[in-house]
């Protein structure tokens, strides 16, 4: 099996924080050295991940193999799209995510949900529509690269976390849990009233997992435990979030965590997420818990769905802060 050679992965489990604070305080830091030399190694990394999916849904990556200076030019890159003049930016503007590449903002523009402080370029990487030149020319080298690694890396996530379902490492990467991935390049811009409002509101993805990567700004949280916990950025990490198709394909054994953005007025903020999700063009396959992880102890608690049934609703509910989970429940 394919596995990480070269670079050590250590992952830091958000697990010791401040509850005075509600900040994260002491992140546990394990190191992966030797994952692809040594199995113990990557035994381990599997039962660290298996543990943060399961307590806390969220966990942050680093030395990972994606360089540092890509990590760097892809936040600048992004800054640097959305920092042009709207003029030129109009040009790309559409409502519809299914485009390949689409510049929005508010995807629940028309949903009840209260309005989020931010824009969002976004490039549906299964799309096969995309030329180079189609990217913009601001970003146009970066994006793509950028994709490609992050790509690379997620499908290492999907198997380790396949191994630690107790799975073929190959399972979820064989029910195509990739397909159909989107890469959103998010903007917050500088708020001039960030109590009235939120940068995104309190919501779970409705992904297979994200894999986020944020600037320095700050102002993710998650919540865990009926508090909101900071996700304070390290440069070189990744965060990784399960999303709600994971929690409803494990029988909520993975589970999927609440997270929000602030809005603030001191910096505009940038982040790039990964969904990670099937092929929305694809009718036919269904999502439902994975019949090798269901026993008599353990019945299944969803019903089956497509991805785009999910991804539909989801959508269509906006973030009011009711888990879309809710509606596929048996
Ligand atoms: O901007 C962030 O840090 C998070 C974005 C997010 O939650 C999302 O794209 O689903
Ligand atoms: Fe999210």
């Amino acid at each position: 099996m394919e596995s990480i050679t070269t670079d050590e992965i250590r992952l830091q489990e958000l697990q010791a924080f401040d509850e005075t604070k509600a900040g994260v305080k002491g992140l546990v830091d394990q190191d992966f050295t030797n994952i692809g030399k040594d199995p113990n190694a990557r035994q381990e990394i599997i039962s660290k991940v298996r543990e943060a999916s399961e307590k806390w849904g969220f966990f942050q990556v680093v030395n990972h193999g994606i360089p540092l200076n890509v990590l760097q030019d892809m936040k600048e890159g992004v800054l640097r799209f959305h920092e042009q003049d709207t003029e030129v930016k109009k040009e790309m503007y559409s409502r519809d995510l299914t485009k390949p590449l689409v510049f929005t903002s508010n995807f629940d523009l028309y949903s009840p949900a209260p309005l989020n402080w931010g824009d969002t370029f976004a490039w549906n990487m299964a799309s096969n529509a995309t030329k180079p030149e189609d990217f913009p020319v601001v970003c146009r080298d970066i994006i793509p690269e950028y994709g490609r690694q992050v790509m690379k890396l997620g499908m290492e996530l999907l198997e380790l976390l396949s191994e630690a379902l107790g799975l073929d490492p190959n399972h979820l990467k064989d029910m195509d849990c990739y397909k159909g991935n989107m890469l959103l390049c998010h903007y917050y811009p500088t708020c001039p009233e960030p109590e009235l409002t939120m940068g995104t509101a309190g919501h779970c993805d409705p992904t297979i997992l994200t894999m986020l990567l944020q600037d320095h700004i700050g102002g993710l949280q998650i919540l865990h435990q009926d508090k909101w916990i900071d996700v304070q950025p390290i440069p070189e990490a990744l965060v990784v979030n399960i999303g709600d198709v994971m929690q409803l394909i494990t029988n909520d054994r993975f589970k999927s965590a609440e997270h929000r953005v602030l809005a603030n007025n001191i910096a505009p903020r940038v982040s790039i997420a990964c969904f990670f999700r099937a092929d929305l063009r694809s009718q036919e396959k269904l999502y439902g818990p994975i019949k090798e992880l269901l026993s008599d102890d353990n019945p299944p608690r969803y019903r089956e769905t497509t991805f785009v049934d999910f991804v539909t609703y989801f959508n269509a509910k906006g973030l009011d802060g009711i888990s879309a989970l809710q509606h596929f429940k048996l």
